[in-house]
């Protein structure tokens, strides 16, 4: 809801010729990040709806940065259907002292902050309300040692919830990279993303379409299983650039199922690198 203007002259009309007119300043929820973290961007991997490829894309693009010679960062924000540290066979518990929660690392040297970590089991359920999930991603940002990161990709869960929001109000935000699929409703989805990024005044970087075609493993010719896609009309109606089109890889879906995402050198996320912030 909007800030009732705090001047007492004002006719609450109309804010013309008011003097305080333009003056307001949105309200600031930045969280403090913990002490031991020094981290340059935040960069928000979000989707409208889920199973679109959202972690696939942000361990592609982690894997991406870290083989540039970056210092590297996950904060696996989907706190319901967590799917980072299985992608990269993480287990076992984080560990903690006086200075904060230690994320772990991947084999590729990506560190990774998940409540995978700090659950009994990878299979017990997480069932809380939104403001609790909204807290716990908070706290990865402001209690995790992070230490020094060049780019800390959050994996968000779907859709235009508490946590996203949360996020996005949160965490100090470079920009997102929105997933998508080539589906029905998927206008409608990505400019609800787009939209909400809009709103929280959070640049969009592009957009990335997975599931665009799966390889004939006979002719090689692409076979378009969900029909025609139309990213790039509805790219340039919001004028986003779209800078991956993902098959359905085999070979990359055995990678990510069997724990060795750190494999994956993900040749369609290319252009999704180049707009990365300095
Ligand atoms: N291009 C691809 N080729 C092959 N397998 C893929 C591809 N993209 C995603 N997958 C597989 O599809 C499944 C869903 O992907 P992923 O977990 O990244 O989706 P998501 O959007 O993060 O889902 P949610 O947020 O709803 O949990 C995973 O098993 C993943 O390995």
């Amino acid at each position: 809801m909007a800030k009732e203007c705090s001047n007492s002259s004002c006719s609450k009309s109309s804010c013309e010729g008011c003097a305080s007119k333009g003056k307001s300043e949105p309200q600031n929820f930045l969280a403090p990040a913990n002490i031991f973290s020094d981290i340059k961007h935040v960069i928000g991997v979000v989707s409208g709806k889920g199973g679109v490829g959202k972690s696939f894309v942000t361990g592609s693009l982690a894997n991406a940065m870290a083989a540039k010679g970056y210092k590297v960062g996950i904060l696996d924000a989907d706190i319901t259907g967590p799917s980072i540290p299985k992608m990269y066979g993480l287990t076992g518990a984080a560990q903690a002292d006086d200075n904060g929660i230690y994320p772990m690392e991947t084999t590729n040297g990506i560190k990774v902050m998940s409540i995978n970590l700090l659950l009994p089991t990878e299979d017990t359920p997480v069932i809380w309300r939104g403001p609790v999930l909204a807290n716990m991603v908070k706290q990865f940002w402001t209690d995790v040692v992070w230490d020094k990161i060049d780019y800390l990709f959050v994996d968000m869960p779907p859709g235009t919830g508490d946590v996203p929001l949360t996020v996005f109000q949160s965490l100090p935000i470079d920009g997102i990279v929105i997933v998508s699929s080539p589906q029905d409703l998927v206008k409608m989805i990505v400019k609800k993303a787009y939209n909400m990024a809009e709103m929280m005044k959070i640049p969009v970087l592009g957009i990335v379409e997975n599931y665009s075609y799966v390889k004939c493993p006979d002719c090689g010719k692409p076979i378009k299983i969900f029909g025609e896609s139309h990213i790039d009309e509805i790219a340039a109606e919001l004028n986003v650039p779209v800078v991956g089109k993902m098959p359905i890889d085999m070979d990359y879906a055995s990678k990510s199922d069997s724990g060795v995402f750190d494999q994956i050198n993900n040749e369609y996320i290319v252009k999704a690198v180049e707009v990365m912030p300095e």
